[in-house]
């Protein structure tokens, strides 16, 4: 076994997304703030990167953009405290939560799940790997996102609502995390609709010059 799961797309059995982690994006979409993390999942083959096109499916015109952080996990853990979670991090990567919100908002009025709206094949582009003591988990970091060249959403990560070891310390409680898992944590306020023809641009901006961008073009 390799000391980080660069591979992590690879050998990734679950992508598990948290939603509603950002008040500003929870009270955007008409939705009340949670006082325990929810949580939804893709499947692995959600995953897309550079340089291929994030694909619309051919019945719908058009899809949400999230820009969030992904956390990657390092080895198998279950049930871990929140002081421990840290141990079990690989790394990040910068990873956007493609969404069809007509769709889930229909499967929610409907009371039906949500995974064909969020978990299409290409609903899950990211970027690189980015080495876990890149980011610092008490630190802050930036994440942005353009559509054509306009800004659309920059937050920042310490106005998420449950913290990254809140999250794995709260999944871990009844999923049991594998290596290379990949835990997208949540999007900040701005998400939008992207259509074919529209390229979308993310960036991660950290201390010490972090900085990963990212480009899709939308099919
Ligand atoms: O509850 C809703 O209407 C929508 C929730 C989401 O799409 C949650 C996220 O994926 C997120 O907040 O990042
Ligand atoms: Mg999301």
């Amino acid at each position: 076994m390799t000391s980080t799961p660069k591979n992590f797309r690879s050998i990734c059995t679950k992508i598990i997304c948290i939603g509603r982690n950002y008040s500003e994006h929870a009270s955007e979409l008409g939705n009340t703030v949670p006082t325990k993390p929810i949580i939804f999942m893709k499947p692995p083959s959600a995953f897309v990167i550079e340089p291929n096109d994030i694909k619309i499916p051919s019945e719908w015109d058009e899809v949400h953009h999230e820009v969030e952080l992904g956390v990657i996990i390092d080895k198998k853990c279950q049930n871990v405290s929140k002081e421990e979670a840290e141990e079990y991090i690989a790394g990040y990567c910068l990873a956007l939560d493609m969404t069809s919100r007509k769709l889930q908002n229909e499967l929610k009025d409907q009371g039906l799940p949500w995974l064909l709206a969020k978990g299409f094949d290409t609903s899950c582009p990211c970027g690189d790997f980015i080495d876990k003591n890149e980011i610092n988990l008490s630190s802050s970091v930036n994440l942005w996102l353009s559509v054509n060249g306009t800004m659309r959403q920059s937050g920042h990560t310490r106005d998420m609502i449950f913290s990254v070891p809140d999250i794995i310390a709260f999944i871990s409680k009844y999923i049991t995390l594998e290596r290379g898992d990949l835990i997208l944590t949540g999007t900040p306020a701005g998400v939008g609709s992207v259509k074919r023809g529209d390229q979308i641009e993310a960036g991660i901006n950290g201390e010490n010059d972090l900085k990963y961008t990212m480009k899709f073009n939308i099919t």
